[in-house]
């Protein structure tokens, strides 16, 4: 899994790879502007389109200089303006880029700005080397990028963006923005939204070892870290293998949430699923997933379940006594959403009979009743640490780049997702699915990875299809998709 570093630290990251790898810098960046480039021409959205690219006088214009002279060469129309003011002031390889510019790249002096066409503009007038706040003499500029008609895409960062920080004031509003090695933290933080656009991440081939060395907490979650782990089942499986668990959710005019909850666990590979709910609900259940088995009344038998999932339009009036004995019951981890959580954060002194590294997956609405407000992301993340750490409980804290906080203090971003799923029912597919791998023996942690990078790909492959049409049943019904994506079996 890819660390988060500091911008600040990709000076040293950079030397550290250079060392070990023998590439010297300038290759470096010519892989970074060869990776922007595959990414740039594989956008259909692009096509007919010319390209305005700002560069400035440190790396980030280093890796526009080549950017323009790769574009060049493969057809593209380009124009470069030069956002310095003496090339003699450039960073060695930005410098080294300017002398290998084609004679054929138009340069356009920014004091006397005028295109024509359809134009991308690539903003590459600054990176993660900005330090303090903006020059007065950057402001033109920034203030021109966001004024610009069409499409902006931003190398690395949004010029003007910090690191690592929230920001409020001007920086570049990118629609596209593709960073290089691993997304910065800001790139991360919903505040920062509207600066950062589309989030694209080019592996520019710094091995993970590499940043080892380096200190971080933050992770960032791809598919390529999935594959391995998922447990594998072999030819005499049974239906037991995959676990038998237990949803206690629904009630009278919320059984929808139950019923999404149970037949994502089903789709993500549960052998045996029971539902346990109010007796007047037992038609509802069983006439809508028919594959699942109810239970009503005190739980009988909790010892043979392999996981349990609390919440999902449980309610909260009169289900204190369920989820105590829930928790007093049943000693391996379980996973808390919805009302579970609504009850944890009225009754506090449960807390302590949640068993060890079970997973709680609370929305930020959750979240703040349960551990508390916060100003911002910032401050929610370090909350979500301590609680994680305190508690020793994993945290599933959802939105755009679900972050899972874990009891040894990391915290993981995910990366699959769409807005698309901002829909009702996403989360009880969620728990759906994360119930449903502990159930199949998974440690936790790697049951609440698994089911959040799934649920995000399920959300990708339907949302391509139905986009702003996506329910929470689309995403139930892309679960098979994202194993033969992986080829998971
Ligand atoms: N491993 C990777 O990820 C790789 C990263 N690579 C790329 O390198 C980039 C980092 O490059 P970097 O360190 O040269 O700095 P960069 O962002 O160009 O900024 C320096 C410029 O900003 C200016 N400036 C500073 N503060 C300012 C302010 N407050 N207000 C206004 N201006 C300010 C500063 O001016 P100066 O202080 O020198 O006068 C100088 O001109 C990184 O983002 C990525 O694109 C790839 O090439 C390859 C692999
Ligand atoms: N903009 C977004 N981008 C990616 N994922 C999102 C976005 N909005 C919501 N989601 C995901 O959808 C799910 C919504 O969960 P939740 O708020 O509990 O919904 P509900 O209560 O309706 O089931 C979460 O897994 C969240 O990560
Ligand atoms: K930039």
């Amino acid at each position: 899994m890819k660390k988060i570093l500091q911008g600040a630290q990709v000076k040293e990251l950079d030397a550290k790879h250079i060392s070990i790898s023998g590439q010297s810098s300038q290759e470096l960046m010519e892989v970074a502007a060869l990776g922007f480039v595959d990414w740039y021409v594989a956008q259909d959205q692009f096509k007919e389109y010319g390209v305005l690219i700002f560069v400035g006088a440190g790396n980030n214009g280093g890796d526009g200089l080549a950017i323009a002279r790769i574009l060049t060469n493969q057809g593209v129309q380009v124009s470069v303006v030069p956002c310095f003011t003496d090339p003699d002031k450039l960073s060695l390889d930005a410098s080294a880029n300017w002398e290998l510019l084609p004679k054929s790249v138009q340069l356009l002096d920014f004091n006397e700005l005028k295109y024509e066409g359809d134009l991308v503009l690539i903003d590459c007038y600054l990176g993660v080397g900005l330090t303090g706040t903006l020059r007065e003499s950057s402001i033109p500029i920034i203030d021109y990028i966001n004024e610009f008609s069409g499409p902006v895409v931003s190398v690395d960062i949004p010029s003007g963006l910090p690191s690592e920080t929230i920001h409020q004031g001007l920086a570049v509003r990118a629609d596209y923005t593709v960073t290089f090695a691993f997304p910065k933290l800001s790139l991360l933080l919903p505040e920062n939204a509207e600066y950062v656009g589309e989030l694209v991440l080019v592996d520019i081939g710094i091995e993970e070892e590499t940043s080892k060395v380096f200190d971080s907490n933050f992770y960032y979650l791809e598919e390529k870290d999935i594959p391995a782990l998922h447990k594998s089942f072999h030819r005499f499986s049974y239906k037991g293998d995959y676990g038998k668990i237990l949803i206690a959710g629904g009630s009278p005019g919320k059984m929808g949430a139950l019923i999404l909850c149970a037949k994502s666990a089903l789709r993500t590979g549960t052998g045996l699923v029971t539902c346990h709910i109010e007796d007047s609900e037992r038609d509802i259940i069983q006439t809508a997933v028919p594959e699942a088995m109810a239970s009503w009344g005190l739980i009988a038998n909790l010892e043979f379940y392999d996981s349990v999932g609390i919440g999902p339009g449980w309610g909260q009036d009169g289900r204190v006594h369920l989820l105590t004995q829930i928790l007093e019951e049943f000693k391996s981890p379980v996973v808390v959403d919805a009302d579970g959580l609504n009850i944890l954060a009225r009754s506090k002194e449960l807390l302590e009979l949640v068993p060890k590294n079970s997973i709680l997956t609370p929305h930020i609405g959750e979240f703040s009743r349960l551990v508390g407000p916060a100003k911002n992301h910032l401050e929610r993340l370090e909350m979500a640490k301590e609680f994680s750490v305190t508690n020793e409980l994993i945290l599933v804290l959802k939105g755009a780049n679900t972050v899972i906080s874990l009891p040894d203090g990391r915290q993981i971003f995910n990366s699959s997702g769409t807005k698309y799923m901002a829909t009702g029912g996403s989360g009880d597919v969620l728990t759906g699915m994360i119930t449903s791998y502990l159930g199949q023996g998974y440690e936790p942690e790697n049951a609440a990875i698994c089911g959040v990078y799934h649920h995000g790909l399920a959300g990708e492959l339907a949302g391509a299809k139905k986009r702003k049409g996506l329910i929470a049943s689309d995403l139930i019904e892309a679960i098979p998709e994202t194993y033969n994506l992986l080829d998971i079996s």
